[in-house]
């Protein structure tokens, strides 16, 4: 007869199978073991999975049908449907065994082996959804392990205990085991359908025990005794297997179990795993010709079942020399090894090892799932040049310690063990609109009904930027509203925008997180003011929605005004991440868009982003190490964003996202968007490059200039989108990516500590402002027909140690004389934001870059305020200012004694005051008249 069948015929051990793939039970390999050898059984593993998935392609069609869904489901779905098709072929042996026999094994996740509840939670969800009764859970036999087993088991739920490699742990095994079927006794349970075995591990056990001899053979003198150590290698695996056997015995005997036998219970099996053969020097059976015993399971790999086939011995072994194991194991302690110190750390090395072989699978899969959803995911490419390999070494850091994992559990260790956690409402908040989407569609459709010509953001920041992208990438809808905003003070832009509407055919958005800041709230005033006027007092409110968090002082006035509708925000988000929720949606669903179709494609990011994506695969995390870690190791800290035309004013959201988030405690990357390309050698070693390219409509010189960048050897990663459609996944990716890049910064990317500072500061000196009819007067350090120049004492004797003399060109000259390698120089300019007065900026941001060779900013005031302002006073000191302010005719604010220029005014002086108290070099510049001139006028000064 075959060896193999011999051993359950005439030994009473099973022999199942350590190994699994979907073609193999597919095409009737595994019948054919059991038809052929008597296999009782199959054990699956995470190891296992990573061989059969993660190395074939036989997968590729259940994974193509399947699209995008999250990794994690894609592999439970593959795995799930392996180890039921490996059940149903042995179902007839469970059947013929009276249930104690025939089984599969599934392991939990091995992300959980440290944790009992989620192993519980887990083990029993695996167990509803192979949904088979001959499936095994395994559960791994650690510390946290051992109650799991128990409660499982008090459950009715069939366990293999994994893991385990000492004889202390063993018994508490067997006594979870005894205990959980006697509570399933007890409510009622019938003991004798359940079945269980204890793996125990073997080989690996000889691995690590063979080379701490080895090392003490060479410690060793007495040759004697080096040959006696020598004769222990290959014998303590066994020997330790041996006596679990004698103690399973024990524990299987005697009253305790006598009770529950006589309910039908059956003793929990020893079970021998890790028996094929490490070591070539030893038999290639070893691990199966001396551990045959009755009522015991071998798992066995394939090329071992081979071999036992083909040569191996059946004999009754596992009785035998038991005295010897003892002195086996005696002689090693004797020699100082600690069994049991081996086994603990085997232990948390197999762990590691499932840990690992998880990691690898799930990225396998998600690598394909990227490959399967082809143009429907943007791409992402990386070339980071020298930032390589610390970027790999970043990646792996965060693999081994689980860090995505623990971001999607906020985890605030991940950041600096703050209030992060409450701020992490962005990551399940696609999955929670879409649930609102047709809530989104019906208000699409009223506007529509309505027969608004105009739809107007009023607000600031992270209320405003992502809605501004919006409407700028997608254009005026057909039969909608054409979305606009307004996020200036500026008397003109706010003159601009009505001039721009219909007010009785306008719809207001007022768009406050905080309910708080003071510009959405007097653009409500104003135009409410004017809607009154308009429409009459009853209708006004009728233009108007409010889109804030629950219990805002907004919310309270939009009811008290009788605005249309209120949306609502949700206070686990901060402005800057809440383009996917409401204050993103509210104008989407406005403007006409589908956000159902919206948020569709920013869950395909989501879950490419997802806590089950290993970092090397996640794009979202990705983007981030890299981005954090250029800054970290190489002071590339100048994100520098490219974007195709099209998808351009993207960079204004990405640039407040990243510098809000990352630019604190004098840390912080600064971005730089919408600076003029150039060739190569106009940028410093300070540049960090990303390029969002869009497929169609991409701009050659934008390609050709990035691929000069990256041939000279600067980091660049590329984004490519197939279609405007697909840019919702930019925003969580970068939503990710910062998160990711704060955490290698090691800030709190969630707080704005200054952009709070400044706000106070503007508050304080508009109210006084208010109460004394003006701001106070000031005395400027240099002043003529067109410009007036303004700093605080420390900065007017730097400069003035630096050659400002009476003239203000002297001032400007001596300003940008400050500038060194690695400094930014931006350029705040509190003047209306229009292409006229945006020209002369980037021209003197191109000089800047040429003459200093340094990254440049153009900032409108006060919207950078609510954005890259936060890193301008409290990240890196390497920022040099030149603010510029300007006179525009005022503009009257309802219930309010002074109007929008006295409110920009202070904005101004607010940003300039904080940006003095922390020291930062900075000059003001005050335009006398003509803007346009004046700005001419200081390109030249700054050339
Ligand atoms: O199901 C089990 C144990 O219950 C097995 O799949 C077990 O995990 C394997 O035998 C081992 O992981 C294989 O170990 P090794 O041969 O890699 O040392
Ligand atoms: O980025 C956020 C801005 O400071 C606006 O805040 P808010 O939405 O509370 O008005």
């Amino acid at each position: 007869m075959n060896p193999l069948k011999t051993l359950h015929a005439e030994q009473d051990q099973a022999v199942w199978l350590d190994f699994v793939a979907r073609g193999f039970v597919q095409e009737g390999g595994l019948k054919r073991l059991v038809d052929e050898d008597g296999l009782r059984g199959v054990t699956s593993n995470p190891a296992i999975f990573e061989k059969a998935i993660g190395h074939s392609d036989e997968y590729d069609d259940a994974l193509k049908a399947a699209g995008d869904e999250r990794v994690i489901d894609l592999y439970e779905g593959l795995a799930i449907a392996d180890i039921q098709a490996a059940a149903d072929v042995l179902r007839p042996v469970y059947e013929a065994s009276g249930g104690q026999d025939g089984f599969v094994s599934l392991e939990v996740s091995p992300y959980l082996a440290l944790d009992t509840a989620e192993t519980l939670d887990e083990a029993r969800r695996l167990h509803k959804a192979v949904a088979r009764d001959n499936l095994m859970v395994k559960v791994p036999a650690t510390p946290q392990g051992i109650p799991a087993i128990r409660d499982l088991t008090a459950d009715g739920i069939n366990i293999n205990v994994t893991l385990l490699f000492a004889q202390g742990a063993y018994e508490q095994v067997a006594n979870a085991y005894i205990e959980g079927l006697e509570k399933f006794a007890a409510r009622g349970g019938d003991v004798g359908r359940v079945a269980s075995v204890a793996s125990f591990f073997v080989s690996r056990i000889d691995a690590a025990v063979d080379k701490l001899l080895d090392e003490t053979i060479a410690a060793a003198n007495d040759p004697d005794e080096k040959a006696a150590l020598e004769g222990l290698k290959g014998k303590v695996a066994i020997a330790n297997a041996k006596l679990a056997y004698q103690r399973y015995k024990r524990l299987f005997a005697g009253e305790r179990w006598q009770t529950l036998s006589a309910k039908g219970a059956h003793p929990q099996r020893l079970l021998w795993a890790s028996t094929g053969t490490k070591n070539k020097a030893y038999s290639d059976v070893l691990y199966v010709e001396e551990l045959i015993g009755p009522n015991t399971v071998n798992t066995i790999p394939p090329a071992t079942m081979d071999a036992f086939r083909d040569h191996g011995k059946v004999r009754a072994s596992l009785e035998e020399g038991v005295d010897e194991a003892e002195r086996v194991l005696a002689h090693l302690a004797k020699a100082g090894i600690d069994l049991d110190a081996v086994a603990r750390q085997l232990v948390e090395e197999g762990v590691q090892l499932f840990v690992d072989a998880a990691d690898k699978v799930l990225g396998a899969v998600a690598g394909k799932r990227q490959t399967f959803l082809a143009a429907g995911l943007d791409r992402q490419a990386l070339a980071l040049g020298s930032l390589d390999a610390p970027v790999k070494t970043a990646i792996e850091t965060w693999r081994k310690d689980g860090l995505v994992r623990r971001l999607w559990q906020r985890d605030a260790q991940v950041w600096s063990g703050a209030d992060e956690a409450q701020w992490l409402g962005w990551l399940t908040i696609v999955e929670d609109e879409a649930k609102k989407a047709a809530e989104y569609a019906a208000f699409s459709a009223e506007v529509k009904q309505e027969g608004f010509t105009d739809a107007v953001v009023l607000g600031m920041g992270g209320s405003s930027l992502g809605p501004e992208v919006l409407a700028e990438t997608y254009g005026h809808q057909p039969g909608f509203p054409r979305l606009r905003i307004l996020d200036s003070t500026d008397p003109d832009e706010v003159r601009a925008v009505e001039a721009a509407v219909n007010l009785e055919r306008t719809l207001f958005i007022v768009a406050s997180k905080s309910g708080s800041t003071l510009e959405p709230n007097v653009f409500r005033d104003y135009f409410l003011g004017r809607m009154r006027d308009v429409v009459g007092p009853d209708k006004a409110g009728r233009h108007f929605v409010a889109v804030t968090d629950p219990g805002s002082a907004m919310e309270k006035a939009a009811k008290d005004d009788g605005f249309r509708r209120i949306f609502y925000g949700v206070k686990q988000i901060g402005g800057r991440y809440s383009v996917l929720s409401a204050f993103g949606l509210v104008p989407a669903a406005a403007m006409g868009l589908d956000v159902a179709a919206f948020l569709a494609s920013a869950r395909t990011m989501v879950r490419s982003c997802g806590s089950d994506v290993p970092p090397d695969l996640n794009p979202g995390v990705q983007l981030g190490l890299a981005m954090g870690t250029a800054a970290t190791e190489e002071g590339r800290d100048k994100v520098t964003l490219i974007a195709s035309p099209g998808i351009d004013t993207f960079g204004a959201w990405a640039e407040q996202l990243i510098a809000e988030s990352t630019g604190k405690e004098g840390k912080g990357l600064i971005p730089i968007d919408n600076e003029p390309l150039a060739a190569p050698a106009a940028y410093g070693k300070d540049r960090f490059f990303v390029y969002l390219r869009l497929d169609e409509g991409a701009d050659p010189a934008q390609d050709a200039a990035v691929k000069a960048l990256e041939e000279a050897g600067h980091p660049v990663v590329r984004i490519a989108l197939a279609s405007k459609s697909s840019l919702p996944q930019e925003f969580f990716r970068f939503e990710i990516a910062t998160a990711v890049a704060g955490a290698v910064l090691g800030i709190n990317p969630f707080d704005q500590p200054d952009v709070e500072a400044s706000k106070i500061k503007t508050r304080e000196l508009f109210s006084a402002a208010e109460k004394d009819g003006a701001l106070p007067a000031e005395t400027p350090v240099a002043e003529d027909d067109g410009f007036a120049l303004y700093t605080d004492a420390a900065n007017a004797d730097a400069l003035r140690k630096a050659g400002a003399g009476s003239d203000p060109e002297s001032w400007i000259k001596a300003q940008v004389g400050r500038v060194g390698a690695g400094d930014y120089v931006a350029l705040l300019a509190y003047v209306t934001r229009n292409p006229e007065h945006l020209k002369p900026l980037q021209e003197a941001r191109v000089a800047l870059r040429e003459t200093q060779h340094v990254a440049t900013c153009a900032e409108f005031g006060p919207r950078f305020l609510h954005s890259t302002g936060q890193a301008y006073k409290g990240g890196p000191d390497s920022g040099v200012f030149l603010q510029i302010t300007s006179e525009a005719p005022d503009l009257a604010i309802p219930g309010r004694s002074l109007g929008f220029a006295t409110v920009i005014a202070a904005q101004a002086r607010g940003d300039f005051g904080v940006l003095s108290e922390r020291g930062r070099r900075a000059l003001r510049v005050h335009i006398k008249g003509d803007v346009a001139k004046g700005l001419d006028r200081l390109k030249s000064a700054l050339s």
